[in-house]
């Protein structure tokens, strides 16, 4: 019987074309895909072959100009101009922006390229829930019935499911490997040591016998599950989403333990699946969930259940880094940088040519954020200063329905006007008026923004319903671009679509200024 200890804030989630085709292959040779596409007026044509020979011409010519300006490479002594670290989404993101940039770029994995988005998080936790989603759909009697559906049996099969999150794993696993092989990316097996400036091991655990040196590095290790002490994690009744992504079982009564995005879209896929919500039960299962009062420490219920989800967050996975060799200090097991990611010592120093990027520098523990801020990395070693903007990166939760925002939240905001001393404005609108979301039959929906009336700047936006997670990037992309609402109301969105949820915000908004130009002007050529 295992026993699992949590105080009762922590568990609050618990839950519970043919002709064109035969004319393109003629003359083709083997290994070359042809594509064609409009350019301007023209269809053009151009085959995959000669891309990448342009993309390796464009690379040797980048490579040599910046040996020339003594920038970069191998003319400068060291065997690379930039090794990275971790060949998860963030390291892989900058490997590849870096060939491109013309630089000499090793990747150093120490399990399986990908990391934990491709391989134990966003990819297969996806694959889950397109199931799930429907699962849930062809559940729903009512929503089934009022589309005029009749579903007589639903059913699945538990390994068919795993399988589908497998093999698509598989799928872009491999498509990440043999684009960082095809761009030239040197893929360097084992786990990687910092043992001096500028200096990196890699081999086996303990043991890094390779020795390169790089004029740049890139930390990109990215994290692992963080399970509280005292929690003895077994794999099969009590487990982490490692574990719970390979569906081995779909238990009857499963608790889960942190309201996370992952504990919230791992509750949607069980529940979708047949497991229940937790409820207090007495019929020896064999595991224990106690419930602790956070404030008082007082036993407050204990709850029995078939097994236990561990969703209590990530830990930056930093050990074993040699970060010690350079005078670097972990905080909480982060690594930390500044604002362009460059990895700051003991003594609050930058060290030089040395960044951190993901999950390990702790600044926002997300996929995209990850390659974002790789992708900002190479741009500053490439001689071009950048600095992120964390506050335009938009997060997503993938329950039914979705979650979306980006920005500030209305009490964030309205603490930045306090200090700031501008005023703040809110405006909501549901999904219940929205042509295509009742077409669907899924008009439960709300999206809030918060701007500022003086300016029309948009300082958040938050939504709640059928593809959120899609329609968040309008505000974001108006957020990283300084697109103010005087614009946006000039935008025209095509009907019906959901991103007319959007449109009905901007239009809301009262904005005290007008815009300066007419945004529906042809651009000029
Ligand atoms: C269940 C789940 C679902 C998720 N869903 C989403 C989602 O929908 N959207 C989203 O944006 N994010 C999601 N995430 C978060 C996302 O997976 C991470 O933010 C992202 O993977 C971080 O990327 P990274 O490159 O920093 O690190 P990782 O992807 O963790 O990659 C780090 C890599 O470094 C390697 N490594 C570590 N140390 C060494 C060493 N010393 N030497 C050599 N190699 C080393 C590791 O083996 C690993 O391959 C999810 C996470 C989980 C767990």
């Amino acid at each position: 019987m295992h026993s699992v200890s949590i105080s009762a804030s922590a568990s609050a989630s618990a839950i519970a074309s043919g002709g064109a085709r035969s004319k393109a292959a003629a003359g083709r040779r083997p290994g070359e895909i042809r594509f064609c596409g409009l350019r301007g007026d023209a269809l053009a044509c151009g085959s995959l072959r000669a891309s990448h020979a342009a993309a390796a011409t464009r690379r040797a010519v980048l490579r040599a100009a910046a040996s020339a300006n003594g920038a970069a490479g191998s003319g400068d002594g060291f065997d690379y101009d930039l090794v990275i670290i971790g060949a998860g989404v963030g390291g892989h993101g900058a490997a590849l922006h870096a060939v491109e940039e013309g630089l000499k770029t090793a990747i150093i994995e120490g399990d399986v390229v990908g990391g934990t988005c491709v391989n134990r998080g966003c990819v297969p936790s996806k694959a889950l829930l397109a199931v799930s989603g429907r699962m849930r759909e062809l559940h729903d009697e009512h929503h089934m019935k009022s589309l005029g559906l009749q579903v007589s049996s639903t059913g699945y099969d538990r390994q068919a499911v795993a399988d589908h999150a497998n093999n698509l794993a598989s799928k872009i696993r491999s498509n990440l490997t043999n684009s960082m092989k095809a761009m030239g990316v040197d893929i360097l097996t084992g786990f990687g040591k910092i043992v001096g400036k500028q200096k990196v091991r890699y081999g086996k655990v303990g043991f890094p016998e390779k020795e390169i040196t790089a004029k740049n590095i890139i930390i990109a290790t990215g994290s692992v599950p963080f399970v509280p002490k005292g929690i003895e994690i077994d794999g099969k009744t009590v487990f982490t989403s490692d574990h719970a992504l390979k569906l081995e079982s779909v238990p009857d009564w499963i608790a889960i333990v942190g309201s996370g995005y992952i504990g919230l879209e791992f509750s949607d896929v069980y529940t979708a699946l047949g497991s229940e919500k937790i409820t207090p039960a007495k019929d020896g299962k064999p595991v224990l969930i106690e419930l602790i009062d956070a404030k008082t420490k007082e036993h407050k219920e204990t709850l029995e259940v078939d097994a236990a989800l561990i969703a209590t967050g990530r830990a930056p996975f930093t050990n074993g880094l040699g970060l010690e060799n350079i005078n670097v200090v972990t905080q909480r097991g982060f690594i930390p940088v500044d604002e362009r990611m460059q990895v700051t010592d003991a003594d609050g120093n930058v060290v030089p040519n040395l960044f951190c990027i993901g999950d390990a520098n702790g600044k926002l523990m997300l996929a995209h954020a990850a390659s974002a801020q790789g992708i900002s990395v190479v741009e500053q070693i490439s001689g071009r200063d950048h600095i992120l903007n964390h506050l335009s990166i938009p997060a997503a939760c993938f329950t039914h329905p979705e979650i979306s925002m980006v920005g500030l939240t209305e009490p964030q905001a309205r603490e930045k006007a306090d200090n700031e001393g501008f005023e703040v404005s809110v405006v909501k609108t549901s999904f219940k008026a929205n042509t295509k979301a009742l077409a669907e039959n899924e008009g439960d929906g709300i999206a809030k923004m918060i701007y500022r009336p003086d300016t029309g700047e948009i300082l958040g936006v938050h939504i709640l319903g059928l593809h959120a997670a899609d329609l968040i990037h309008e505000a974001s992309n108006a957020i990283a671009l300084g697109t103010r609402l005087q614009e946006l109301k000039l935008a025209v969105h095509a009907h019906p679509t959901l991103s007319e949820v959007l449109d009905e915000l901007f239009k809301a908004a009262k904005v005290n200024s007008g815009v300066s130009h007419s945004v529906n002007e042809p651009v000029a050529a």
